[in-house]
């Protein structure tokens, strides 16, 4: 699929697992867990977020709140999202989890690929947050929340997602608790290839 596509890191929720804070901004080898997704990413243009957007500031990115900032989880962020691309003409976004720094570099470009509405990301189980996403879907995907829609995975199979394969070493590895940030700590000692 050809046309410009734009990349929004979700960096909202309330990290209860980790005791509260952003995990994003956890370090993690001398930057921001963000950072490596900022990086990974390669075409990220948003980070979507509540709260006091000064805390991403070294980022240089614009900071968005949640289309319906009442209504926590995600789906709130990529609707944040598509509302910004439409805003700026651009048609198309691929989502990536602040909390995920091990992900292919290729991902927006595999998801990119493929000419669907939604398309999601699976690697052993469906990946929900990292997908590709028509903002034209953004009035039904409002409508979708209004009318009480809250798990990613359910929106996504009502518009019959397309799923696609990332491969790698378990690259969806997400940091939820303090045992996970050491395992990421561990993991980037491993080598260059997860810096
Ligand atoms: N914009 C936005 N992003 C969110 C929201 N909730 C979660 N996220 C992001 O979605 C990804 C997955 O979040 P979870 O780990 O399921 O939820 P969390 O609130 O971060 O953590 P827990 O409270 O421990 O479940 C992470 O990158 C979060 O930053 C939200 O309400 N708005």
């Amino acid at each position: 699929m050809g046309g410009e596509i734009a990349g929004i890191v979700l960096a909202g929720g309330q990290s209860r697992r980790m005791g509260g804070g952003d995990k994003g901004l956890l370090d993690l080898g001398g930057r921001p867990v963000i950072a490596h997704v900022i990086a990974r990413l390669g075409c990220t243009r948003a980070i979507s977020a509540n709260g006091d957007p000064a805390r991403f500031a070294g980022f240089g990115l614009p900071v968005l709140p949640d289309s319906l900032p009442d209504w926590p989880g995600p789906l709130a962020g990529v609707l944040a999202g598509m509302d910004w691309a439409a805003g700026q003409g651009i048609p198309r976004i691929v989502t990536a989890a602040a909390d995920t720094p091990f992900f292919p570099r290729d991902l927006a470009a595999r998801l990119g690929a493929v000419e669907a509405p939604v398309v999601m990301a699976t690697s052993g189980g469906d990946h929900p947050a990292f997908a590709a996403w028509d903002v034209s879907l953004r009035d039904d995907l409002r409508a979708a929340l209004v009318a009480g829609t809250r798990r990613m995975r359910d929106w996504m199979d009502a518009q019959g997602a397309v799923r696609v394969e990332i491969p790698g070493e378990d690259p969806f590895f997400n940091i939820n608790t303090p045992a996970d940030l050491d395992a990421a700590r561990r993991r980037l000692a491993e080598g260059p290839q997860w810096t």
